[in-house]
């Protein structure tokens, strides 16, 4: 399994006290599949994302990403770890004003030492997955919202991670681009393997997903509320 979370506690300092954001929290993400968390504002989503993604260390319990227990691990080894097998699909598409659709992904692909040619195959096949093969010479102001987004998606996957993460995808999309945009996660998740745990406050799009579990106060839902689909 490539996302695995085990009994995880996270706090907060609130004052005197501390505010537990997750209480012991265990999920398994398994590969080929996509996992979507729901609950209401202040419930622990991003917290959990956040714990997924190695940014914060939980007060206890583990997480172990593609095999690799987290724990421990200094900062310098979970931010390798993030480039290496970890994709974050931010709510807000933070692309660079300047690049190309093409070139947002090969700066990723840079980074990691891949040469120009290889980076530029693979971020056109990307774009080609993504459903924007005609848009990679555009700047993100010449694309739509949905079309940046899909963008967002590509990057994320440029480094051919194992577990991808992705927060809020919908909440900058109408109804129409937010359901489109879920379908092509779940249509490259199962082509691409990987693990993804998304997001959201949002039901509405998640016929598509493989599994639905619901956060409380921070608790994952009996297994009453884990729907298996
Ligand atoms: N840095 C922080 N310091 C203190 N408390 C925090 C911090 N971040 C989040 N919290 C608290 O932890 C709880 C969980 O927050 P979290 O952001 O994980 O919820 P969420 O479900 O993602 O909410 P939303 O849907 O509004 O983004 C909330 O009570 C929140 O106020």
């Amino acid at each position: 399994m490539s996302l695995d979370l085990s009994d995880v506690t996270l706090t907060y300092p609130d004052g005197d006290t501390r505010l537990k954001a997750l209480d012991r929290v265990s999920l398994t993400v398994p590969d080929g599949s996509v996992t979507a968390v729901v609950g209401p504002s202040g419930s622990g989503k991003s917290s959990l994302l956040a714990v997924a993604a190695t940014l914060i260390t939980p007060d206890s319990g583990t997480v172990t990403v593609d095999g690799t227990r987290t724990t421990g691990m200094s900062r310098r080894e979970t931010a390798a770890l993030r480039r290496q097998r970890i994709g974050i699909v931010f709510q807000q598409p933070s692309l660079l004003p300047s690049l190309t659709a093409a070139e947002q992904l090969q700066v990723m692909a840079g980074i990691d030492g891949r040469s120009p040619a290889r980076a530029r195959s693979r971020a056109l096949t990307l774009l080609d997955a993504v459903g924007l093969a005609g848009q990679a010479h555009r700047r993100p102001h010449q694309l739509s919202g949905g079309q940046r987004q899909r963008v967002n998606i590509a990057r994320a996957l440029m480094n051919e991670p194992t577990v991808l993460l992705v927060d809020e995808p919908t909440s900058a999309l109408d109804h129409t681009r937010g359901a489109a945009v879920l379908d092509l996660l779940t249509r490259l998740t199962h082509q691409q393997g990987t693990a993804t745990l998304l997001v959201t406050h949002d039901r509405a799009y998640l016929t598509a997903v493989d599994r639905v579990v619901e956060v409380h106060d921070g608790r994952l839902g009996a297994p009453a509320a884990d729907t298996a689909r």
